[in-house]
C-alpha cells in the first residue's frame, strides 16, 4: 500500500472508458492505483493519497439521457453494481451559451460525427458560425456511490467558463482544441497539461470530491 498510515486507505474505483480522463484524474488527485506503486502526484494531493487509493476499471456503461447530474448519478449506480464497492464516475459536458447549453452531455456524439475533418473538433466550432456569442462552459460532474446498494450517489460539479474558437493545438483529447478558457490566450489543447489541470472543469469538480473524501475518511 502506498499509505504509511495505520488504517488501510479506502479504495475507490474510478470507472471510465476514457484514458485521458483517467490520466487527468490521477494527475489532479495524485492518488495511486490501489495496488501499490506510490502515490506521487500533484502538489497538495497528499491528503488524498494518504486517505484513499484510486483504482480504475473500464466498463462501457449505458448513459441515461437528461440533465448532467442525473446522467452521472445513474452512471454511478450502474458502475457500482459492476464494481461491488465504492465507485466514482464522471460525465463531461461542453455547453454553448448561444445554444442554451447544447451540445452539453451529448458532446461526445457531436464530436464523433462532426469532428472528423483534417483537424478534429473543427466541426464543433462551426456549429456556432451563425452566432455572435461564442461563450461556452466546460462542465464535469463526478458521482460517487458507496456501493451497489447506494441509491443516491453524491454529485460534485465543476465548471470552467470560456469561449469556442477555431481548433488550435494537438487533438489528442476530445474538444480541447476548440475551448479557450477565460483569462487565457491558449486553448486547453495548447496549454501545458499542468495549467489545464489547475483551472479545468475536472479540477474544480475534483476539489469538491477531494474535500468530501478527506472529511469522510478522517476521524
Ligand atoms: O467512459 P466515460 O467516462 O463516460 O468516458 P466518455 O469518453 O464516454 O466521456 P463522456 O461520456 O463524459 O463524454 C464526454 C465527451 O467529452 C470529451 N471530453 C471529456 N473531458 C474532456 C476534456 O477535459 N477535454 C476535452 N474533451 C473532453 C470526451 O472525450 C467525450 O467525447
Ligand atoms: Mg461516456
Amino acid at each position: 500500500m502506498a499509505s504509511s498510515s495505520s488504517s488501510a486507505p479506502l479504495v475507490v474505483t474510478f470507472v471510465t472508458g476514457n484514458e485521458n480522463k483517467l490520466k487527468e484524474v490521477r494527475a489532479i488527485l495524485g492518488a495511486d492505483d490501489g495496488g501499490g506503486g506510490g502515490g506521487a502526484g500533484a502538489a497538495g494531493a497528499s491528503d488524498v493519497a494518504s486517505t484513499f487509493a484510486l483504482r480504475s476499471q473500464k466498463v462501457d456503461l449505458p448513459e441515461l439521457q437528461g440533465e448532467p447530474e442525473d446522467i452521472a448519478a445513474e452512471k454511478a449506480k450502474l458502475a457500482a453494481r459492476a464494481v461491488g464497492g465504492p465507485t466514482l464516475v464522471e460525465d463531461t459536458s461542453l455547453c454553448y451559451v448561444a445554444l442554451k447549453g447544447l451540445p452539453g452531455p451529448y458532446v461526445k456524439w457531436f464530436l464523433d460525427k462532426l469532428g472528423h475533418e483534417a483537424r478534429r473538433a473543427l466541426g464543433l466550432c462551426k456549429l456556432l458560425a451563425g452566432y455572435e456569442d461564442k461563450r461556452a462552459y466546460a462542465q464535469c460532474v463526478f458521482a460517487y456511490a458507496e456501493g451497489p446498494a447506494d441509491e443516491r450517489p453524491r454529485v460534485f460539479v465543476g465548471r470552467t467558463d470560456g469561449k469556442i474558437v477555431d481548433a488550435r493545438g494537438p487533438s489528442d483529447f476530445g474538444w480541447d482544441p476548440v475551448f479557450q478558457p477565460e483569462g487565457h490566450e491558449e486553448t486547453y489543447a495548447e496549454m501545458d497539461k499542468a495549467v489545464k489541470n489547475s483551472i479545468s472543469h475536472r479540477y474544480r469538480a475534483l476539489e469538491k470530491f477531494r474535500a468530501f473524501i478527506v472529511e469522510k475518511t478522517s476521524g
